[in-house]
């Protein structure tokens, strides 16, 4: 029976590159896949890991309807064994909807992939509907580690290096490098246990450049970090 999963996690957790892993593995075996993202930090209409790896996809806006392009796409003559969608998180509860027809209706498999929730710590509302919907919700094996060595559980937003907890739900950008000074006004993310999260501790303003022995282990000294 045909499924909808949802691969979720943080942001530089892999979803990405397991999407094409997926999408690679599927080909490899004669099956047709059709692959959608929204807002890829490539590019519009490209789905791309931190791992180097591109691919081609179809860029699903706001107004794309999901179960209208398979039907019509099935309609003329197309094969579509399985579809993969790509930072999910920005999809609409509405087109999360269509995918969960798409599987049902049409009988084909959808493996969605995006993260939980936002910079404020706030499920995203694709994130959500996937969450309410898909058969299958699957949480990342590559753990994403936060500065101090636990397991990075959060999204923060650094704006010039400062972490903020207002502004736009969407803000496409890349995780920085580990605790190296951003330019004034530039937006960049950091994942971040939850601890360190509530306290706005990013790895600059922790002074901690880089994972040390020195933080190990992840849970640390009670009440010191
Ligand atoms: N130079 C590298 N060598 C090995 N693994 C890397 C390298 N750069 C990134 N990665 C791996 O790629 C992961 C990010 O993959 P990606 O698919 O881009 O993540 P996501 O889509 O979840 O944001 C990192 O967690 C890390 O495991
Ligand atoms: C936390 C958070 C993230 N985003 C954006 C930043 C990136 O463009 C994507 C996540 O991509 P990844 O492949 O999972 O790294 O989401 C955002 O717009 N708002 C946020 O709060």
């Amino acid at each position: 029976m045909a499924e909808l999963a949802f691969f979720s996690g943080t942001m530089d957790c892999g979803k990405s590159t397991l999407a094409l892993q997926i999408q690679h593995n599927r080909s490899a075996r004669g099956l047709l896949g059709l692959i959608f993202t929204r807002n890829d930090r490539a590019g519009a209409g490209r789905i791309s890991s931190r791992l180097g790896l591109v691919a081609e996809a179809t860029e699903a806006d706001e107004k794309f309807d999901f179960h209208a392009h398979l039907v019509r796409h099935l309609t003329a003559g197309g094969r579509a064994d399985y579809v993969i969608a790509d930072e999910a998180q920005f999809l609409s509860p509405e087109q999360v909807d269509e995918l969960a027809r798409v599987v049902d209706d049409l009988g084909i498999d959808v493996y969605a992939f995006g993260i939980t929730t936002d910079f404020r710590t706030r499920l995203f509302p694709g994130s959500q509907r996937l969450i309410e919907l898909a058969d299958r919700v699957e949480v990342l094996q590559v753990e994403g580690l936060c500065w101090c060595g636990a397991r990075a559980t959060h999204n923060a937003r650094t704006v010039g290096g400062r972490m903020v907890v207002e502004g736009a739900q969407v803000v496409v950008g890349d995780v920085a490098g580990g605790g190296q000074e951003a330019p004034r006004g530039e937006v960049d993310y950091e994942v971040l246990c939850r601890r360190h999260h509530r306290r706005r501790l990013t790895a600059a303003a922790a002074g901690a450049g880089q994972l040390s022995p020195e933080v190990l282990p992840p849970e640390g000294v009670p009440g010191q970090r």
